[in-house]
């Protein structure tokens, strides 16, 4: 390896070492889907905010059990909605979610109980003190921490937060984005007939949509020509657009037109590392520009724009967002997988159940950085290390998901 090719281990130390978090910012519970949370969520109310029926029926009241056969006047109604009512005897019919009377202390189902007429009724079984009751506080009490800092925001927690009456709550504000996609090749404009020796530009739409998913937002996207200046002008606009962090595709090996190390020079940045000992995507540059913001000169192949995204923009991302460095997931070979030594491999790859019930991970043919269609394929990466040159089916591998926010893995319990 040359002397001025960074192990992984090294590139990413340099990137995180470089990545902040970003202030916390209020946001209204409706617009926080996805957004990370800076403080933890105390509760100051109790849920359920009062005792309340699980059941249609019958609220009562009585000593340890209240025996089958008893027989009660109905002395009022309960209907959920309904405020403060006093009880002192008897039973009172009562809806699900309705209060408990005070001085009730248990429901019988309407079903276990027959109608005497119209006023009366009878127990077809026996109920015990609390039955059918949800107690004040049994779900969340007053006090208690239900969401830690650092939560990636779901629509279940959207649930918690609307029911204990939240209204706002801090959270991470989301690194401004900028997309620049560099050659001449490219064609936005899908209705574009290509002329020879273009094609589609496909890692612009793959970096917009990855972006959000990723916790950040994009605040400026652009197609640029195979020229220095032009780069370092779209730079500019990414710079104007507030962009805190700035990914560019292509331009960044060895031809005539790989112009992003130029145009940084021109710009007065910090190239703080380019080339690392990884496959695909070897070429990736890393730059401080003058005013602070990050670019990361992606190589333009679009596994290796995938690669640097998912290495090493997303953990930039996280220490951005507060969160800590991602843990890989340790995973059984489906197949034995042999590689030459020297660089660490990131594999299309996808989760399996194996022939013997067990998860396994395969790695995907079509591993060249140019093919798109088994990305399609795929639902995350396997890492194979730099040192490592085969692996017989079955080792264990450290598997990465599609995005740093997207595992679609059960949690590793902690010894
Ligand atoms: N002599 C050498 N040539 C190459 C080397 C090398 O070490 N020595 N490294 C190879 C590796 S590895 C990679 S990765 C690529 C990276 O090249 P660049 O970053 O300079 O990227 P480009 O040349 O601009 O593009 C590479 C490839 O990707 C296609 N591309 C670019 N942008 C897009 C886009 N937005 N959407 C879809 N496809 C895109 C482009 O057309 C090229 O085919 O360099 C190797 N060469
Ligand atoms: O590093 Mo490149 O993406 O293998 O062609």
């Amino acid at each position: 390896m040359s002397q001025d090719t960074l192990a992984y281990d090294d590139a990413l130390r340099i990137v995180l070492a470089q990545s902040t978090p970003l202030p916390a910012e209020h946001c209204p519970i409706a617009r926080c889907l996805g957004r990370v949370l800076a403080t933890p969520i105390i509760s100051t109310v109790d849920l359920p905010p009062f005792d309340n029926s699980a059941m249609d029926g019958f609220a009562l009241r009585g000593d340890a059990h209240l025996a089958a056969d008893t027989e009660l006047e109905i002395e009022g109604e309960q209907a959920a909605g309904d405020g403060v009512a006093r009880a002192h005897r008897g039973a009172w019919e009562i809806m699900t979610g309705a209060r408990v009377p005070d001085g009730l202390d248990r429901v019988i189902p309407v079903e276990q109980t027959e109608r005497l007429g119209s006023t009366r009724i009878r127990l077809l079984a026996e109920v015990s003190a609390g039955q059918n009751v949800r107690h004040a506080g049994s779900d969340v009490h007053r006090g208690e921490n239900v969401l830690a800092a650092g939560t990636v925001l779901a629509p279940q927690h959207l649930m918690l937060l609307a029911s204990l009456g939240i209204a706002q709550i801090s959270v991470a504000a989301r690194p401004r984005v900028a997309v620049l996609c560099t050659g001449r090749e490219l064609v936005d404009d899908p209705a574009q007939p290509l002329a020879p020796g273009q094609i589609r530009n496909s890692n612009g739409p793959f970096l917009a949509a990855r972006i959000p998913l990723a916790g950040a937002e994009i605040v400026y996207q652009e197609t640029v020509g195979d020229d220095a200046s032009a780069f370092a002008s779209a730079v500019q606009r990414a710079l104007g657009a507030g962009a805190e962090v700035i990914i560019s595709s292509g331009a960044v090996s060895m031809g005539r037109y790989d112009f992003v190390p130029q145009a940084l020079q021109q710009l007065g940045a910090e190239t703080l590392f380019h080339k690392v000992a990884i496959r695909p995507g070897k070429p990736l540059l890393f730059a401080k520009l003058p005013g602070g913001a990050l670019l990361f000169g992606l190589p333009g192949n679009p596994i290796a724009v995938a690669v640097g995204l998912r290495f090493f923009v997303e953990p930039s991302l996280r220490m951005m967002l507060g969160l800590p460095n991602e843990t890989p997931r340790r995973i059984p070979l489906l197949n034995a997988y042999a590689k030459k030594p020297r660089l660490r491999f990131h594999l299309k790859s996808r989760l399996c159940i194996d022939a013997r019930g067990q998860l396994a991970i395969e790695v995907l043919g079509g591993q060249e950085s140019y093919r798109i269609r088994p990305l399609a394929d795929a639902d995350a990466w396997a890492i194979v290390p730099a040192e490592i040159d085969s692996l017989p089916a079955g080792s264990l591998v450290e598997v990465y998901g599609a995005g740093h926010l997207e595992f679609p893995l059960p949690r590793e319990i902690q010894a």
